[in-house]
């Protein structure tokens, strides 16, 4: 709702009521027109101010009513009735103005923001484009280049850089509904001529079609497949070249396209999901609501390979004092030099300053005796592992959490290595640490709820997306991922090429295919792990080469590493580079030619292989497995998986994680696929439908949201 009085004697306070963002939900709509109405009938009433309730402005649209039968009056013609307004309205902006936020305050003739105020239209992020005149006014504005920038990416802006570009009239350090008042009383009776942004013409551009064109390019390359930015790009285009009515149909045609898409269905799903991954609880009964993080002020890594450098840059950016370990001499030398360039770029990216003192290095583990938190990031070695832990244990206080940052390695068996096992968790980082969003906090079977609630704040603080998770090889993405991995190489085997497999998974919107990702990471990471499980054993022939305790195997990517073929450090890999190091992939004939003998080898006889096979290999194994992983309680929520591989492994956000795609792409198609591939492969234990999957399908395949009572029953029966 919206509340409404008189204030000063002459202007009209409208305070949007909706905690806790100030939505515009129907009943905020249906304040706001109502008040709206009282305001400019009230002979007494000279000009209006706006704000919203708790110091937010608004945060646009109300999400969770998209997806219903809307109701209450529409944005477009309420805002268009408060630009039409004969009294001055001011937006008094605190907080928070985006999406239909902004474009309310866009509608107002005069906009006051305080300096710690965020705004921006974030629509395109949720699959859609600002269409309550967002994309016809912000460029008659701002001018369209950077109105274009803004409706594209979503980004928020600050309230100096918004006046910088016009966006606002004044920007304030006191309280702001106060000074919007004050100005509303300066403004009152003065023309508003020239205050209503959709009687402005855009600024004119001599290149209007490059620039468009450029855009358009942009959009396309950075969401490969996303529909909404490609609108957005049409709908500031009809800004530049029509008069605001007929821009304004545009917008309409263009939202009505994206509105009920799926991808506007997938973006939405996920907004809510990574947020429902910060309400983590454990099958212990350990959550969030109900444990006490510990205060960090002080913490440590011990190696400083590259994951260690990492994690001491994201530890330091986040105001922590940082003690730095690495007891070969070497090493320790360069990551000297390494960390404060990684630190000095990170500073001019985040318009930051880190203290250089934050940070001290160390030879040896005696130094972080003081420390509240460690996390150790040495070699991926067990025996080394825990050696370290042994050494932990008895150099920090008695009170310090012990973290690893293991990717699959068993976090109980670490524990145990400790005198006390509670205090210890996985903290488990994706390459570059101090870059990539995801955060695994992995906790073991002994770990205390305030561990696990430490190691999830500490990560919050460091800008991560913590996710809770259980112990179990490989957790909740790798063990997904190996899946997945597993299938590409059987792909090959059977006949296809990483080009055909890559350019699939590509168009499926991933940044990279398996087997270019595979180059970048380096294939002698998975062949090490191989190599410790006795897996890689490159000896055996006949049909004994190609299976592993009666399973299917594929010893494609051994083979690979014995020709020293580890993806872009040696240049050479499921492609070729032009030089160690190289970045471009390149189609390899020696490769095709390998392969081609492999299968000779083997007698199997390559077939076609089309796209949609690989995506249903590759996708509904790993999808599968996430089932395996719910049941197993491994992870609480599809929330927790889908925020795992959109964070970490680059699924595509408008595909909203793999579990929302399953959900999409419809639970009984995704069983059959599976049975049939499992009879057309039988010794693939692993493509039979998870036990949970066969469940939701015999429950009538609830929607998404429901999983959890299905998965809950099932757990309360045990
Ligand atoms: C056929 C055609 C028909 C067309 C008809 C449609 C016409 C539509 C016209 C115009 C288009 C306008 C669209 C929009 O405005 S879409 C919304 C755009 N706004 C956003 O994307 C902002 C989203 N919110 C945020 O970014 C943040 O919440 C924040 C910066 C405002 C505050 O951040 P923080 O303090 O960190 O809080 P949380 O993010 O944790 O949020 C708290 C709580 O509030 C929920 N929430 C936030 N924003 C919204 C919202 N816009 N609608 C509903 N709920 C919202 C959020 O989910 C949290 O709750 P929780 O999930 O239960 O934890």
């Amino acid at each position: 709702m919206a509340q409404y009085r008189r204030v000063s004697g002459s202007v009209g306070l409208i305070t949007l009521q909706n905690p806790p963002v100030n939505a515009l939900s129907a009943s905020v709509r249906q304040g706001i027109v109502d008040s709206v109405k009282r305001a400019l009938g009230d002979q007494k009433v000279k000009s209006v101010v706006i704000c919203g309730q708790n110091g937010v402005f608004c945060g646009g649209a109300d999400i969770r009513e998209f997806g219903r039968q809307m109701s209450g009056p529409p944005l477009v013609p309420m805002i268009h009735d408060i630009e039409a307004a004969n009294k001055p309205v001011v937006a008094a902006i605190e907080g928070s103005a985006l999406g239909g936020g902004l474009e309310l305050a866009l509608g107002c003739h005069y906009r006051i923001s305080h300096s710690k105020a965020k705004l921006g239209l974030p629509e395109v992020t949720l699959g859609l484009l600002p269409a309550a005149g967002g994309t016809q006014r912000l460029p008659r504005l701002i001018g369209v280049p950077a109105a274009l920038n803004l409706i594209t990416t979503g980004r928020h802006v600050t309230a100096a850089e918004a006046l910088q570009l016009g966006i606002l009239d004044h920007v304030t350090e006191h309280n702001t509904v106060d000074v919007a008042v004050k100005f509303a009383l300066s403004v009152t009776g003065e023309s508003l001529d020239g205050r209503r942004i959709s009687s402005f013409s855009c600024a004119p551009l001599s290149d209007l079609d490059s620039l468009f064109e450029e855009a358009m390019l942009k959009v396309r390359g950075a969401a490969r497949g996303a529909i909404a930015p490609v609108a957005c790009v049409q709908a500031v285009r009809a800004a530049a070249t029509l008069p605001y009515a007929q821009g304004m149909e545009r917008e309409k045609e263009l939202m009505a396209t994206l509105f009920h898409s799926g991808q506007a269905r997938a973006l939405q799903y996920f907004f809510f999901a990574q947020r429902a991954v910060g309400r983590w609880s454990t099958p212990s009964g350990a959550r969030w609501d109900t444990s006490q993080p510990r205060p960090v002020r002080k913490a440590a890594v011990i190696g400083l390979g590259t994951m260690g450098r990492g994690i001491t840059v994201a530890l330091a950016q986040a105001g922590l004092s940082v003690v730095a370990v690495e007891t070969h001499a070497k090493q320790l030398m360069e990551a000297k030099k390494a960390v404060p360039s990684m630190l000095k770029r990170g500073a001019v990216r985040g318009g930051t300053t880190i203290e250089p003192d934050s940070i001290t290095y160390s030879e040896t583990v005696q130094a972080v005796a003081d420390v509240d938190l460690v996390i150790e990031a040495v070699f991926e070695d067990m025996a080394l592992k825990e050696k370290v832990f042994q050494q932990l244990s008895i150099v920090c206080k008695p009170d310090t959490l012990l973290c690893t940052n293991t990717s699959s390695l068993d976090v109980d068996h670490l524990a145990s290595q400790t005198r006390h096992p509670e205090l210890v968790v996985g903290m488990h980082f994706f390459a570059p640490a101090h870059v990539m969003k995801l955060l695994e906090v992995v906790y073991g079977r002994r770990s205390s709820p305030a561990a696990v609630a430490t190691a999830m704040q500490l990560g919050k603080k460091m800008g991560k997306v913590s996710v809770a998770v259980g112990n179990c090889r490989g957790f909740a993405g790798n063990r997904m991922l190996k899946r997945y991995l597993e299938q590409a190489f059987f792909l090959l085997e059977e006949g296809a090429t990483p080009e055909l497999v890559d350019r699939a998974l590509e168009e499926f919107g991933f940044p990279m295919g398996v087997f270019r990702m595979s180059d970048l990471s380096g294939l002698d990471v998975g062949w090490r792990v191989r190599k410790a499980d006795g897996l890689a054993d490159t000896s055996l022939t006949g049909t004994s080469a190609r299976v592993r305790q009666g399973c299917r195997y594929s010893p494609l990517g051994d083979l690979l590493c014995e020709h020293g073929r580890f993806g872009q450090k040696t240049g050479r890999g499921w492609y070729q580079y032009d030089k160690p190091g190289g970045r471009v992939a390149k189609s390899d004939p020696w490769l095709h030619n390998f392969l081609d003998e492999y299968r000779a080898r083997h007698g199997l006889v390559p077939r076609c292989i089309d796209q949609q096979e690989v995506l249903e290999r590759c996708l509904f194994v790993l999808i599968n497995e996430g089932f395996q992983i719910l049941e197993e309680g491994i992870a609480a929520g599809p929330e927790d998986i889908d925020a795992i591989y959109v964070f970490g492994y680059g699924w595509p956000r408008h595909r909203g994680g793999p579990m929302f795609y399953a959900d999409m792409v419809g639970l009984e198609r995704v069983v059959e696929r599976l049975e049939r591939y499992h009879q057309a492969h039988p010794n693939v234990p692993y493509l039979q439908p998870s036990g949970l999957l066969r469940r939701l399908v015999a429950n009538g395949s609830p929607p998404i949201h429901k999983w959890r009572n299905v998965i809950k029953n099932r757990n309360s029966q045990l």
